[in-house]
């Protein structure tokens, strides 16, 4: 018997991981995290273990779920009161939220970014908005994967 919670939560970090090794920008200072769940623990892990950060933040609509990811963690977390702050000057994104309606947008972001965009995993949800989708350089492991299961790519039209 297996537990597949933890090996998904295992998997999509290091996926993430690795399109943040050969995607993000030269000079990676600043993690944002969106999202306080099991995924965002994970991808804590993976990215803070793999690059060096100068600040880590974190954003979650349940501002009591991300103190409480916070008081988990041996490092310094700085936990925002909104998306819109937290995204600010961010040079690593990861949105690993439960949302079904765009929560990121596009004025927030620095150019040259990177997003790993984890948690709109349906055809239906969103984590980022329109301008967001059609201005970024999108990269998917799989087309027809991405044209059939994430509402970010299905629903903007990219
Ligand atoms: N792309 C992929 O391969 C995978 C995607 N996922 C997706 O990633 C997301 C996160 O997964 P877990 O961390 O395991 O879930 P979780 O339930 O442990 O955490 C969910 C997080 O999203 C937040 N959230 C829920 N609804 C929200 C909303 N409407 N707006 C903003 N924030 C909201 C919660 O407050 C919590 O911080 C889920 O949507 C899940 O389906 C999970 C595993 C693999
Ligand atoms: O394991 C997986 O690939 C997923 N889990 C939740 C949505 C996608």
């Amino acid at each position: 018997m297996m537990d597949g919670e933890a090996i998904t939560a295992i998997r999509t970090a290091a996926v993430s991981a690795i399109s943040a090794k050969l995607l993000r920008p030269l000079v990676s200072d600043v993690l944002c995290i969106l999202g306080s769940g099991q995924q965002a623990r994970s991808h804590y892990d993976v990215f803070t273990k793999i690059f060096k950060f100068k600040e880590v933040r974190v954003w979650s609509r349940r501002r009591e779920m991300c103190e409480r990811f916070v008081a988990d963690l041996e490092e310094p977390v700085v936990v925002c009161r909104s998306v819109r702050d937290a995204v600010s000057g961010a040079d690593v994104i990861v949105t690993v939220t439960g949302a079904t309606e765009p929560i990121l947008r596009a004025e927030w972001i620095k150019s040259g970014a990177h997003i790993a965009a984890v948690g709109a995993c349906r055809p239906d949800w969103r984590e980022l908005d329109d301008v967001l989708m059609r201005e970024a350089l999108v990269y998917v492991d799989s087309r027809d994967g991405a044209h059939a299961e994430s509402g970010d790519i299905i629903l903007s039209g990219v």
